[in-house]
């Protein structure tokens, strides 16, 4: 099939990459240069496990990247991958996808196909068929369900493992309004369908149910973590660890033992900005949803929670304190909502001198805190310290050993209980 994908990011780029892998002719469109250069020369614009070599096949022949909006035209399909950010209060913000739905609109206009526009963006429900529909109707010159179709395709990957979570998805989800746009969303995935022997579940609903699928998705998981943070939070004024409680649990299949981990919390640039736009969509319909409101709750105070611990041990005023990870997870260079960033707020609220290290992130985390100091390695950064906190749980904390030997005050608060050593130190951890 012949594919245009408005957008290149994240989402656009991963999915652009993944369809050309299943034999589809695909154009990304992007307003930035730099972006559509990299792919047409064979390159991966974002740092994704897989997506280098899958660019380095596609990108310039079967995948094709553009500035120009006519290059839609060579397709029958668009996808709107576009970002939906929050506003100050939480809403999300529909300018960038409804700017690019006049353009795509306008585009349209100049052809007299029958086209599918399907976004993939996460938005709230009665977005797609109230806001962008129209969008493109009005400026196309299009009539909805004859010669232009809608649809709504959330997407679950997750950044760090976006291209294996696109090539093995835990399940399909296609909203639609008529038979034509399930049958075409249904041949763009035949071929991930054949590599996985069928076995995809696919969710054919309606438009509004898919929207409010990707936000229940997340808003779920957001708040797993949240209550297993709790929980955590209760274990340790209990003196009980919370890990072992978690992997007991884990073994009920109701609860499944997945995004059990507790610790410093969630962040990233999806969690924090669907769970504000759900509550604040679900207010504006009259609706107060408490739980969700106490999920976001309970993540703002784990970082100062964290904080505490080592307040009990030490007063940090004038002392050096490692901060160790400032990724929102590892395996990615994204500091968007990370718990570092309250964590070291909070640190030099309290007049430490900061200094922090993270094996990816740390050029991200200088635009958002220019002052304070990085070191190049978690030995450098514990070197001298006064002690210690770890707010990402990436595989190399876990390997350190006689590197806290060189801390001036071995004191190592854990937020994600990945620290392994023991001796010599003195440990503590977020919930447990
Ligand atoms: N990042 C993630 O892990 C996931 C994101 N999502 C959702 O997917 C959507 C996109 O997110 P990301 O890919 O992370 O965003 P992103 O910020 O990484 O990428 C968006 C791209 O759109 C481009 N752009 C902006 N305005 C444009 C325009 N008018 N025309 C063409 N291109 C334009 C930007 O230059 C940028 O490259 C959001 O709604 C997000 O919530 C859903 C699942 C996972
Ligand atoms: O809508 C999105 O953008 C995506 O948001 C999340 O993906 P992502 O934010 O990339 O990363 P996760 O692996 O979900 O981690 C999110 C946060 O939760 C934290 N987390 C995760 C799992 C856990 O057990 N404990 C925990 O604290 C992580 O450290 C991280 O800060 C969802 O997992 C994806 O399904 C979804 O598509």
């Amino acid at each position: 099939m012949r594919v245009s994908i408005i957008g290149s990011g994240y989402v656009g780029t991963t999915l652009a990459a993944c369809l050309a892998e299943f034999g589809h002719e695909v154009v990304n469109v992007d307003i930035d240069e730099s972006i559509i250069s990299q792919i047409e020369a064979g390159d991966a614009p974002i740092h994704e496990p897989g997506l280098d070599e899958l660019i380095a096949e596609h990108g310039g022949n079967r995948l094709r990247a553009t500035t120009d909006y006519e290059r839609v035209l060579e397709t029958d399909v668009t996808f709107l991958a576009l970002p939906t950010p929050s506003d100050e209060d939480g809403h999300i913000n529909t300018g960038i996808i409804e700017a690019g739905a006049r353009t795509l609109g306008e585009t349209l206009a100049e052809t007299d196909e029958t086209h599918l526009v399907v976004t993939k963006s996460t938005v709230v429900p009665g977005t797609t068929e109230d806001v962008l529909a129209p969008i493109v109707a009005d400026a196309s010159g299009k009539t909805l369900g004859e010669d232009l179709l809608i649809g709504m395709n959330p997407e679950f990957l997750r950044e760090g493992s976006a291209v294996s979570d696109l090539q093995d998805p835990d399940k399909l989800v296609f909203g639609v309004n008529e038979g034509e746009a399930a049958s075409l969303l249904h041949e763009l995935y035949a071929p991930l369908q054949e590599e996985n022997d069928s076995e995809i579940p696919v969710v054919e609903t309606g438009i509004r149910e898919a929207e409010m699928i990707k936000y229940a998705n997340n808003a779920f998981l957001a708040s797993k973590i949240s209550l297993v943070n709790e929980l955590g939070n209760i274990c340790k004024e209990f003196g009980v660890d919370a890990y072992e409680v978690a992997d007991a649990i884990g073994l009920d299949d109701r609860i499944g033992e997945r995004f059990l981990r507790s610790g410093v919390g969630w962040g990233g640039s999806c969690f924090p900005k669907d769970t504000a736009a759900i509550i604040t969509a679900a207010q504006e319909v009259g609706y107060d949803p408490q739980l969700l409101e106490a999920a976001v709750g309970v993540n703002e105070k784990q970082p100062e929670r964290l904080l505490s611990l080592l307040d009990d041990r030490t007063d940090v005023d004038g002392t050096q304190i490692a901060v160790l990870g400032l990724s929102f997870k590892p395996g990615t260079d994204d500091i968007r909502h990370s718990r570092a960033i309250p964590v070291i707020e909070g640190l030099l609220e309290r007049g430490a001198t900061v200094v922090a290290y993270d094996p990816v992130a740390a050029e991200n985390m200088q635009e958002r805190f220019p002052d304070i100091e990085y070191a190049d390695s978690a030995s450098d950064a514990l070197s001298d310290a006064d002690g210690a906190v770890v707010v990402t749980d990436w595989d190399e904390f876990a390997a350190l050993d006689d590197e806290v030997e060189a801390m001036k005050n071995p004191i190592v608060v854990d937020g994600r209980r990945v620290i392994t050593r023991r001796e010599g130190i003195e440990y503590d951890g977020l919930t447990w």
